[in-house]
C-alpha cells in the first residue's frame, strides 16, 4: 500500500503549483495523477505540479520535474521555480542565499531573498522570429522567443489594453514555426520602464502569471523598439515581477508564496494512477 503523500500548494504571483517532496524519487507521477492533482474539482486544483528530486547530474543540486496542467512535460517555469527555491530553504534542504536548481531547459542559479522574494537567472532570451497569433479572427503581430520554452510575444498597438481580449481558447499560431506548441503572451505598454501582460500557457490555459512568458514579454516589448537590452516591471493579473535582460543573460524577481501542506490520500493515488 502506498504510504500518504507530502504536499504543499503554493503560488508565484497566483501562478499556481503543486509541489511534491519526492527525496528518493520514488513517486510514479503519471500523466494521469497530474491531471487529477490540478483538476480545481476532483483535485487539489493548480496550473502545474513541481516534483522535488535529486539531480541525476550533480549530488549537490536539487531537480525541478515540473508538469503542466494537462499533464505534459515543459522544459521550465520561471514562477515554479522561485516557488521550488523557497521551498528548499523552508525545508532545510539547501541554505538561504545563492544556489542552483536543476531544471529541463538547464541549470538555473537563483537567489532567495531575507524578505522570500526570489531572484532567478534565466539565462540567455533569443528572439528566433516574426509570427502572429490569432484571437476571435484578430490578427496580432509578434516574435517567437526561446526563454528555454517557447513563446509569442504579441505587442499590442499604442492605446489598446490586454482587458478586453478573450483568452479562454488557444489562440491560433504558425504550429510550423512553435511544432511543439506555444505560450502566447500579449503585451500592453505602461511606460518607458512598465508594461502589462496577459497570458495563455501551453498545456494549461489562461493563467494569472507566467515567469518565462514575463521575460519572453520583456524581451518581445525591447525588440519592438529595436532594442535587446532592458528591464521592465511586468504587471500581471496575479501581481508584479520584474525582469531585466542583459547580452548574456535574463532576471526574473518575484514573490513565491505557500498556502497550505498536507498529504494526499493513498487510496486517491492509488485510484489516479
Ligand atoms: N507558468 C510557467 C510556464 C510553465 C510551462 C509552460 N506552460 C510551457 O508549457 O512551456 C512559468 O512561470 O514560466
Amino acid at each position: 500500500m502506498q504510504p500518504p503523500i507530502p504536499f504543499r500548494k503554493g503560488h508565484g504571483t497566483q501562478n499556481d503549483f503543486v509541489l511534491l517532496p519526492d527525496l528518493a524519487d520514488a513517486l510514479e507521477l503519471t500523466e494521469s495523477r497530474v491531471r487529477a492533482l490540478c483538476d480545481r474539482r476532483m483535485g487539489l486544483g493548480a496550473d502545474g505540479v513541481l516534483r522535488v528530486v535529486p539531480s541525476e547530474v550533480d549530488a549537490d543540486t536539487w531537480f525541478m520535474d515540473y508538469r503542466n496542467a494537462d499533464g505534459s512535460i515543459a522544459e521550465m517555469c520561471g514562477n515554479g521555480v522561485r516557488v521550488f527555491a523557497r521551498y528548499l530553504v523552508d525545508a532545510g534542504l539547501v541554505k538561504r542565499g545563492g544556489f542552483v536548481i536543476g531544471t529541463r531547459a538547464g541549470d538555473r542559479r537563483v537567489e532567495v531573498h531575507d524578505d522570500d522574494t526570489v531572484t532567478v537567472h534565466m539565462g540567455a532570451v533569443r528572439v528566433f522570429g516574426e509570427s502572429s497569433a490569432t484571437v476571435q479572427n484578430m490578427l496580432f503581430p509578434g516574435v517567437a522567443v526561446d526563454v528555454g520554452n517557447p513563446h509569442l510575444g504579441c505587442q499590442l498597438p499604442e492605446g489598446s489594453t490586454v482587458d478586453v481580449l478573450d483568452l479562454t481558447a488557444q489562440p491560433g499560431y504558425d504550429r510550423a514555426l512553435f511544432p511543439n506548441g506555444v505560450n502566447v503572451e500579449f503585451i500592453q505598454e505602461l511606460g518607458p520602464d512598465a508594461i502589462r501582460m496577459r497570458v495563455h500557457e501551453r498545456g494549461v490555459g489562461e493563467t494569472r502569471s507566467c515567469g518565462t512568458g514575463t521575460v519572453a514579454a520583456v524581451k518581445s516589448w525591447l525588440h519592438s523598439k529595436n532594442r535587446t537590452t532592458g528591464s521592465a516591471t511586468v504587471d500581471v493579473p496575479g501581481g508584479q515581477v520584474s525582469v531585466v535582460i542583459t547580452d548574456d543573460g535574463s532576471t526574473l524577481t518575484g514573490p513565491a508564496e505557500f498556502v497550505a501542506e498536507g498529504t494526499l490520500s493513498s487510496q486517491w493515488w492509488t485510484a489516479h494512477r
